[in-house]
């Protein structure tokens, strides 16, 4: 469905200096599938965005989308997309069905198709209540809803959302994003969203591209994500001399072919607080605690971490998503709460 080489994207910055946007983006996305681009505001999501949607010409390198080339065909390219970009492309006076109809008239539908379409929409992205109210009266999910209609009324195959979500509440971005997979569902079409949101490339992407200064630097299901860059974390508190149960945790955590097998050994009030980091933790910690029970020593509390996409970010980059996208917005992400889920 989408397939780039090598394609990158210079711009001059200011004083004249060359600003890498992207720099040799190479993947191939499949038909069907739901493709999260990931990384911190800058990495250079909305540029490739911008490039595989013929909005941008590349400085290097080439791409196909739906089989046509981006810079030979970019209008074979435009007829089989969607493109909702970051700000929002309804207008403000017209009511929502009548910029409905005007965009099916634009994309030169006919019109008995273009109020079928619209019809559709509306139902599936539950704005029957709205279609006469005009765009600029709707709240900022409502209107989200709006522009996702718009993209969908020529009915694209393949459909790029630019940070679908940002700015958002949580409780519309819960519904925006059911919305979302249902029109999926409904219509089979391929997505490929980028999204500085850790939650949700977990929970709903099949494919994470981790994308920070132009490259992306990983790339895969975001358990495997997890499993290859950033493993489990063991905490205990033990009472008594830690000596011994340090060295049982210590092979443990090597027996599971940890990175870094060393435990971390604090003293914590009565007991002594021992971290470590471990492949596969939840069939470790069961066993490491019958051992350390069967060598005679006392556990207080035992805990188990699963990671998180921000841990695999900081494993990669050395720095924190969330740190960086609240640097950059003001305003914080929301705590990844989908960790380990089961998809
Ligand atoms: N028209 C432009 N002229 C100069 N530099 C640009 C231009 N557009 C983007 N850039 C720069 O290219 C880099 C990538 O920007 P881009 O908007 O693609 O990042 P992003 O990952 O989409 O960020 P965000 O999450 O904030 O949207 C940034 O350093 C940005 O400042």
């Amino acid at each position: 469905m989408i397939s780039a080489r090598e394609l990158s994207k210079h711009f001059r910055g200011p004083g004249g200096k060359t600003v890498v946007a992207v720099s040799d983006l190479t993947m191939d996305v499949a038909p069907g599938s739901l493709t999260a681009f990931l990384g911190p505001n800058g990495a250079g999501k909305s540029t490739s965005l911008r490039m595989l949607t013929t909005l941008l010409e590349p400085t290097g390198g080439t791409a196909t989308v739906c089989g046509h080339d981006i810079a030979r065909e970019p209008a074979e390219v435009r007829a089989r997309i969607g493109y909702i970009g970051q700000k929002n492309g309804a207008g403000q006076y017209q009511r929502v069905r009548d910029e409905l109809l005007s965009q099916g008239a634009l994309y030169g539908l006919g019109r008995a198709e273009t109020r079928r379409r619209a019809d559709e929409l509306v139902e599936i992205l539950g704005l029957t209540e709205l279609v006469n109210q005009p765009t600029m009266k709707l709240s900022g999910g409502q209107r989200r809803r709006v522009d996702i209609a718009l993209g969908l009324i020529p009915g694209p195959r393949l459909l790029f959302l630019d940070e679908p979500s940002t700015g958002l509440d949580p409780q519309s971005r819960a519904h925006l994003w059911q919305h979302i997979l249902e029109l999926r569902e409904r219509y089979g079409m391929t997505l490929f969203l980028t999204t500085h949101y850790l939650d949700e490339a977990d929970q709903f992407a099949e494919r994470v591209m981790v994308v920070d200064q132009g490259r992306i630097i990983a790339d895969d299901t975001a358990p495997r994500l997890k499993t290859s860059f950033a493993g489990d974390r063991i905490t205990l508190t033990v009472d008594g001399d830690p000596g011994g149960a340090v060295a049982v945790v210590r092979r443990a955590a090597a027996d599971s072919a940890a990175a870094d097998p060393e435990p971390e050994v604090t003293p914590a009030g009565a007991g002594t607080r021992i971290v470590v980091g471990v492949n596969h933790g939840d069939r470790v910690l069961p066993a490491l605690l019958r051992e350390l029970d069967r060598v005679g020593h006392q556990v207080l509390t035992a805990e188990l971490a699963r990671p998180t996409l921000d841990d695999v970010f900081l494993n990669l980059t050395g720095r924190s998503l969330r740190e960086e996208n609240q640097t950059a917005d003001g305003v914080p992400t929301p705590e990844t709460t989908h960790v380990g889920a089961a998809r």
